[in-house]
């Protein structure tokens, strides 16, 4: 396949090393700087890049017809948005918080978690994410979708960084240089803690799981997310 890569920071990097040995090919690297984009030999295209780009990227490709990746987190609201572009133009579209295979089934611990714990109301319910010091935006979004999936199982209303009203999920956000990405859910009672865990050695499942979404996508029509490529639940 051909692949576009909007961002080629990190993320990008690893992308396109991920990519050449899945015998791909990686036919443009779009930077900030990049002025002109030649959209008739892309096959699929990889977005990772920064918080105020990825919509206009997004766009960008939908309008050229290209079904589009996107990991870049801290743009979701202008998420409907993209979705309802995707669907004007009867294009391809996932947007995922955390492409890697093990936070994809932490996503459905921290469900079936939830689900058992909204009856048990001596536990609260608390979240830590930690990432590397140059990370733009916070909470993470991972740590937001796993907000969204105690929020969809249990009576929780919200979530918010650092303090939280009664009934609101708080999240605490740590910056600690090279980290890749640590999320823990905690349920915490007078009497006891439990805790769950997900932590990235390095940035390799995030990229695999970015280039696996990109061959599953081409050929399909719609806006889907990492469950449909998983085939999970
Ligand atoms: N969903 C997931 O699984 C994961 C998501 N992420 C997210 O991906 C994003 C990128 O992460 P990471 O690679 O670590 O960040 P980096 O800062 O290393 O890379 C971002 C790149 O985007 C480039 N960029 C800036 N503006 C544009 C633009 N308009 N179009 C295209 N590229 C642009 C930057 O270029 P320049 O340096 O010239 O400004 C930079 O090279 C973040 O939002 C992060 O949260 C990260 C890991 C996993
Ligand atoms: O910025 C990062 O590095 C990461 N961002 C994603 C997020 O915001 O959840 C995914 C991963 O944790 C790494």
């Amino acid at each position: 396949m051909n692949i576009a890569l909007f961002g080629y920071g990190k993320m990008g990097k690893m992308i396109e090393q991920i990519a050449l040995n899945r015998n791909h090919t990686i036919v443009e690297k779009i930077d900030l700087d990049t002025t002109d984009i030649d959209y008739s030999k892309i096959d699929v295209a990889i977005d990772f890049s920064m918080p105020n780009a990825a919509f206009s990227n997004i766009k960008s490709c939908l309008e050229h017809n290209i079904p589009i990746i996107c990991g870049t987190t801290g743009w979701l609201k202008d998420y409907d948005k993209a979705v309802s572009l995707c669907k004007e133009k009867n294009g391809a579209f996932i947007y995922a918080s955390n492409y890697s295979l093990g936070v994809n089934l932490f996503f459905e611990l921290n469900s079936y978690l939830a689900k058992m714990m909204k009856q048990l109301k001596e536990y609260n319910v608390s979240m830590e994410e930690i990432h590397h010091t140059q990370k733009l935006d916070a909470p993470s979004g991972t740590a937001i979708t796993l907000a969204e999936g105690i929020i969809e199982e249990t009576d929780y209303s919200g979530w918010q960084l650092d303090t939280a009203n009664e009934n609101e999920i708080a999240i605490t956000a740590k910056r600690i240089a090279d980290v890749p990405g640590t999320h823990t859910v905690s349920y915490d009672s007078a009497v006891d803690s439990i805790e769950i865990k997900h932590t990235a050695h390095n940035r390799e499942g995030f990229a695999l799981g970015a280039v696996v979404a990109a061959e599953w996508i081409v050929g399909k029509k719609g806006v889907f997310s990492m469950k449909d490529v998983l085939n999970l639940s």
